[in-house]
Formats: structure tokens, sequence, C-alpha cells
């Protein structure tokens, strides 16, 4: 009798397993290496790139087997595709489900951000009163009438801000600041690794756009929400793996002690920071409710408040959630393109002189920098877009069954884009992986190229594209106007990181002209 059990467990099992390999088999989506490391991933995929043969879509074989194991990932390698995923609101959701947001619930808890809230806001705060949303907020949840709104309330600050010629102050300000450290700590003999220096302007213009407040570069708090933000992007890939993952187990294995355990210490390292960063979050709510005015709104935060009073689905959590992802979303990105820019252009020093001429000329003819007057500067800027991509997309979940080129999405699926791939592909770029200035200059002429994504296409691109386009050239054309950047160490090798394409080690002199 046991035997006959035994055999018809080990049937079971030898069928399900020849299911899931038939699946495999037979997908119409192949399966291709994939590495998970920024360094080895970007040389691997030139590779196939250059010898034609990599995949439009696949299903990444991060290690054996694993498309077998984690079936509806896929990987987007081609531009013309993304563009058609990208446009439909069925793909353009993050990582949501039921299950994730009672993990989510259950981190709250754990590492009392519920606790902190309550403190900090009274329980009379509108906030604490619509609750713990879970996973609800300007990078989270499903595309739908409260992303759109989160989007808009961003859209409107920005016009906000424009019309006041806010934004570009904002900007302004940071990027003195900026060229005033760049001077102060890398203008010796030894050079520094500009990128610390860049992540604090970066802060600042994002802490004045969301918050009203532009701080002194050694201000303390400044310091720990940098400090903080490190610890948040070091943990990065780990926390949105539990994430994905919890979202798909049933609930008695993710919210086992075993498997809490597992995750523990990281979650531990990042609990702890964002319990920091929602604190500071929701002291300035404090601070803003007390001279708020609903019919002026000052910022991003003045604006989701004034949003709250009326709509019961933003909660204390959906506002500390949005800070923590705007600070992650725009320091260290553009805080990577600046530090590979600097470093790209201390090995091309006629180019930086190409570039401080046409600036300079266009400052005695129009008194400023303009962007239609800098068109050299711009290709230049672009080009290092490109060659040196920093992030990929964040990843896209199917809300239903969908076809792009003729392929069926499933629901439940994960899209993955990888920008590096796009912008290493020699069909669109001939000669991919030279740094050719000129690139998008014609006839005098800045030529945009949409295929330099770098801030994703479509539906749930980048919320802050206008604000980062700005900053990217006002930063990096003060800085050479100013300085003659020499390197004094390193190269342009990409560190081993496994959610960030950054430089290993880059020491650059900034020379006052
Ligand atoms: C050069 C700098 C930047 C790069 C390369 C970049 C890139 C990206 C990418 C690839 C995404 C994912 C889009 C997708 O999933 O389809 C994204 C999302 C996002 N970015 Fe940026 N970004 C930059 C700067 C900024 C800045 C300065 C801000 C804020 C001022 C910002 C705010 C955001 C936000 C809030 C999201 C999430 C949008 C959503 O889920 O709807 N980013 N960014």
């Amino acid at each position: 009798m046991i035997e006959l059990f035994l055999l018809l467990i080990f049937t079971l099992v030898l069928c399900r397993f020849l299911q899931i390999w038939l699946k495999h088999r037979f997908n119409p989506i192949p399966s291709y290496p994939f590495n998970i490391r920024k360094d080895k991933n970007a040389e691997d995929l030139a590779k196939s790139l250059e010898k034609g043969e990599l995949p439009k879509i696949f299903r990444p074989e991060f290690f054996p087997f694993s498309s077998v194991l984690i079936s509806n990932f896929y990987v987007i390698t081609d531009f013309q595709f993304m563009k058609d995923a990208f446009s439909r609101k069925e793909l353009s959701n993050r990582i949501t489900s039921e299950k994730s947001k009672i993990d989510a619930g259950r981190n709250n808890k754990f590492y009392k951000l519920d606790k902190i809230a309550l403190e900090v806001l009274g329980p009379d705060d509108q906030l604490i009163k619509n609750g713990e949303q879970r996973l609800v907020g300007l990078s989270d949840g499903l595309y739908d009438d409260l992303h759109k709104k989160f989007r808009n309330m961003w859209y409107e600050t920005s016009k906000n801000l424009a019309g006041r010629n806010k934004i570009m102050e904002i900007i302004q300000t940071s990027s003195e600041s900026v060229n005033k450290m760049l001077f102060e700590r890398g203008s010796g003999e030894k050079g520094m690794n500009p990128k610390s220096v860049f992540v604090n302007g970066t802060m600042n213009v994002i802490t004045g756009f969301a918050f009203g407040t532009v701080f002194e570069p050694n201000n303390p708090t400044f310091k720990m929400l940098e400090e903080q933000l490190i610890i948040i992007f070091d943990d990065i890939v780990p926390i949105l793996l539990k994430k994905s993952i919890s979202g798909k187990l049933p609930l008695w294995i993710s919210q086992s002690s075993i498997y809490q355990k597992i995750w523990k210490k990281k979650m531990d390292e990042h609990y702890a920071a964002m319990a920091k960063i929602y604190r500071f979050v929701f002291e300035n709510v404090v601070k803003h409710r007390a001279t708020l005015d609903p019919s002026n709104p000052r910022d991003y935060l003045d604006m989701m408040l004034i949003e709250a009073d009326s709509e019961p689905r933003i909660g204390w959590d959906s506002i500390g959630g949005t800070a923590l992802i705007i600070y992650a979303a725009a320091s260290d990105t553009l805080a990577n393109h600046l530090t590979w820019l600097c470093s790209l252009l201390s090995d091309h020093s006629e180019v930086q002189e190409r570039m401080h001429a046409e600036i300079v000329s266009c400052l005695e003819s129009e008194g400023e920098i303009k962007k239609e007057k800098c068109p050299f500067t711009r290709s230049v800027l672009l080009e290092n877009m490109r060659l040196n991509p920093v992030a990929d997309i964040i990843p896209h979940q199917a809300s239903e069954d969908v076809l792009v080129d003729g392929l069926l999405i499933k629901k439940g699926s994960t899209l993955y884009a990888s920008l590096t791939a796009m912008m290493a592909d020699p069909v669109s770029f001939p000669d991919p992986s030279k740094f050719i200035p000129d690139r998008f200059y014609k006839n005098g002429e800045f030529l945009n190229d949409m295929r330099v994504c770098s801030f994703s296409i479509g539906l749930r691109n980048c919320i802050g594209k206008q604000i980062a386009v700005e900053e990217y050239f006002i930063f990096a054309t003060n800085i050479i106007r100013e300085f003659r950047l020499i390197r004094t160490a390193g190269n342009m090798d990409i560190a081993e990181h496994v959610s960030m394409r950054m430089p290993k080690l880059t020491k650059v002199r900034f020379e006052k002209r």
C-alpha cells in the first residue's frame, strides 16, 4: 500500500517537472544568459549585440535553470518592442499583489514605521485617519486613476514652480554649491571622486522641489539623509527581489519565521534607514500643515497633503514611500551620470576645450548659458548618457494578457528593459563602444535621438526627466565653464554592482580656469 502511495507521489512530481520542462522547451520566448552584475552584464550584452545574436525579448538565465524556475520574467532589449509594450496601460504597473501588500504591512509593523507615523503626526492627522495603504505611492502600485493623480500633482508642482522661476533658481543655487565643493575638495594634486558632491547637489534640488527647502552642504539633517540613502541604494536589489518573490509565494511560506529570517539582515539595515527618512518626512508634514494654504501649494508635499484630505487612498505610508522613492530616484542616477561625464572628459581635453569655447561664446552673446546656443555641448552630454547608462527599467508587471509584436505576455508577467542593451545596439548607434562627441551634432545643430532612452519611455517613464535634463545641463556647463578636468586616478571601468552602472574608481582634479 505504502509503495503504491509513494509511486503515486513520484509520478505526480515527475509529471509536474515534465509539464514545466515542456512549457519551458516550447516557449516562443527564448531563454538567454543575463548577468545580474552590471559590469559583466554590460560586457556580455556588448558581445552578443556585436555578433547580432541578442534576442529582442528573452527569459533570463541568471543562474542555471532560472528561466524554468522563474518562468514569466522577461528582459526586453529592443527599443521598438519596449516602446510598444510600455505604451500599454496593462504593462505600466509596478510589481504589486495582495501577497506583497501583506508582506509590506508586516514590515511596517515589525519595524515600527506605523508607530513613528503616529508619534510624529498625531492621531488627528488626516494621513493617520486614512491609514496604512501598503504599496501605494508615486512609484508603487498599478497604473490606475490614483497613480495618474500622483503624476498630475507632480506636473502641477513643476508648473507652479516653473511659473515662479523657482526650479531654475533651486538648480542654479545647487550648482553653485556643487562648484564650490568641487573647488574646495577636488582642486588639489590628488583630485577627487566627485560622486558624493553630485549626490549632495542632486539631493538638494529634490529637497527644494518636494519640501521647499534648500540645505547648506554641511547641514546635519542633510548629511543624515545622504547616509541613509546610500544604505537604501546598496540594498535595493535584495529588497526588490524579496518584494517580487514574496508576491508569488503562498502566504504560509512568505510569512513564516524561517523565510523572514533569510532576509532579516538586509531588511534590518534597510528599514532602519527607512525609519529615519520617514521621520524626517513626517516632521516636514507637521511643519507644512502649520502654514498650508490650500489655494497656493508651495511644493510637492503641499500638493499631496491637499489631495490626501479628500482622497482616503493616500495614507501615511504613501507619503513616506513617495518621498523615499523620489530621493532614491533623483539623486544617485544623475550623480552617476555626472561622475561618468567628468571621468570621460578628463580623458578628452580637446572636447572640454570645444565645449568651453561654445559655453563662453554663448555667455558673451546672451549673458547666460542657453541650451539652444550650445548644440555641441548637448551632443556630448547625450553621448555620455548613451555610452554610460546608469539605470535600467524598474520592473513592470502585466495586469492583463497582452499581445506585443505577436508575442503573448501573460497576466502577472514581469518585464524588465535593458536600457544598456538598447543604447549599445550597433544598428541604432554605429561603433557603439566608441565615444563620438559629434554623434548628435550635425551642421551646427543638436539632433536629439529618442533611442537614447535613459529615462525609459511610455506611461510609466521617469517623471523627473524634465528636472533631470535641466539639472544635467546646468551642473555640467557650470563645471566646464569654471574648471579644467584632469584625471588623477582610475579609468572608465565599471564597478561591481547589481543595481547601478557606475564607475569603479575615478579621480579627477578640478583645476580652476
Ligand atoms: C539622469 C537621471 C535619471 C535617470 C537616468 C532616471 C531613470 C529612471 C528610470 C529608468 C525610471 C524607470 C521608468 C520605468 O520603469 O519605465 C525612473 C523612474 C522614476 N524617476 Fe527617474 N531618472 C533620473 C532622474 C530622476 C529625477 C531627477 C527624479 C526626480 C526629480 C526622478 C524621479 C523618478 C520617479 C519618481 C520615478 C518613478 C516613476 C513611476 O513609477 O511612475 N528621476 N527614472
